[in-house]
């Protein structure tokens, strides 16, 4: 009873600092934005949490910088962007993993992958901490670091919510298994390890394959390898490329996808979304840019949409890189990396 009151209390003030901020710039609202935001999730008890998870981690791939992605954007406001949004916001600083580099140090390539079992040991310590989050009815926001990191915040989603769906958007399909890959980076592999495809090592034997293909779905692909599409076709994975986009436009992508992987819109969603979805001119400081990407509304409207059915459980922002590009792309890309997380939790327009 003293909790409720307190809660209570917590979002009268809250819904009084917002009002009042609102009214003195003139933009004074019906109904606050936090009361839109705690109103709506089907999964989340009120007042709505997301955890920030912050994920300095580059080692799925070989360009420096991206591991300083999730402090450039956090420092660009992100927690404070969501309080505004009338979330309560846990952030108590970046992910700390044991000696990164003394792992790649000392990882050599197990077959083709490389620096495997510093990548297995990361991801699967961010599916602890997604998975506890996710059990503790917060919402668990990962900030990457290179998408590898995506098996660990999908596996730790899957643990609360075995029913969840995957909504990955991306320039990229991430598929490949240990047989396909040419590059070896496992930032390109990590759905392949969620759905349990390719040959098994060792070393990632903690992930249950607990994904199944047709709760899959993919927006804004346009750079598969060949060994990838076949994957897509063998085991019918729904995928909306840019050639989909063109066609059909976002909001019937994004209609058609939840569809497949969402029919009634009430199973929980997970939402992955690799910057480099966006086209380089949107989004340039990415390690894998691909032109002919997402544009910036599109790429909002994604999360929007996502937001709106009320079904997010877990969103990832990765491969934002600050090491690539001049300043002004750095910047932009930090932007976006954060006005993404805010439209998948309730910013609006109007
Ligand atoms: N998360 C990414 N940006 N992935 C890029 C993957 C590129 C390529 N398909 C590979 O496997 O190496
Ligand atoms: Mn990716
Ligand atoms: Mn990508």
């Amino acid at each position: 009873m003293a909790l409720l009151g307190r809660a209570l209390a917590r979002s009268v003030s809250h819904l009084h600092a917002r009002t009042t901020h609102l009214h003195a710039r003139g933009l004074s609202r019906s109904v606050p934005r936090w009361q839109e935001a705690a109103k709506i999730s089907k999964f989340l008890p009120n007042p709505k949490r997301v955890a920030i998870v912050g994920c300095p981690f580059s080692g799925g791939q070989p360009r420096p910088g991206v591991d300083q992605g999730p402090i450039h954007l956090i420092e660009a406001g992100l927690p404070r962007q969501l309080e505004e949004l009338g979330w309560e916001v846990h952030f108590d600083g970046h992910h700390q993993f044991e000696d990164i580099s003394a792992s790649i140090a000392s990882d050599p390539p197990i077959g083709k992958l490389k620096n495997p079992r510093t990548v297995s040991k990361v991801c699967e310590a961010v599916a602890k901490v997604v998975g506890k989050h996710a059990r503790e009815g917060v919402l668990p926001l990962t900030l990457g670091g290179d998408h590898s990191l995506g098996m660990g915040t999908v596996s730790g989603t899957l643990e609360q919510y075995p029913d969840a769906c995957v909504v990955w958007v991306d320039a990229h399909a991430d598929i490949n298994t240990v047989e396909t890959t040419g590059s070896g980076n496992i930032h390109g592999m990590p759905v392949a390890f969620l759905l349990g495809l390719g040959s098994k090592i060792e070393e990632y034997a903690w992930i249950k394959p607990a994904l199944k293909a047709n709760r899959l779905v993919y927006i804004g692909l346009r750079d598969v390898d060949a060994g990838e599409k076949a994957i897509l076709r063998e085991h019918n994975i729904k995928a909306f490329s840019m050639h989909e986009v063109d066609k059909y436009g976002i909001g019937k992508v994004v209609e058609m996808a939840l569809d497949h992987v969402n029919p009634a819109r009430q199973l929980p969603i997970h939402l992955s979304f690799d910057v480099d979805s966006l086209d380089p001119t949107v989004a340039p400081s990415t390690g894998t840019p691909v032109r002919g990407g997402l544009t910036f509304r599109e790429g909002h409207y994604i999360c929007e949409a996502i937001y709106e059915t009320g079904c997010l459980v877990a969103l990832d922002i990765v491969e934002v890189n600050p090491s690539l590009e001049d300043a002004a792309s750095v910047k932009q890309t930090v932007a976006i990396g954060c006005s993404l997380a805010r439209s998948a939790l309730g910013e609006t327009l109007l």
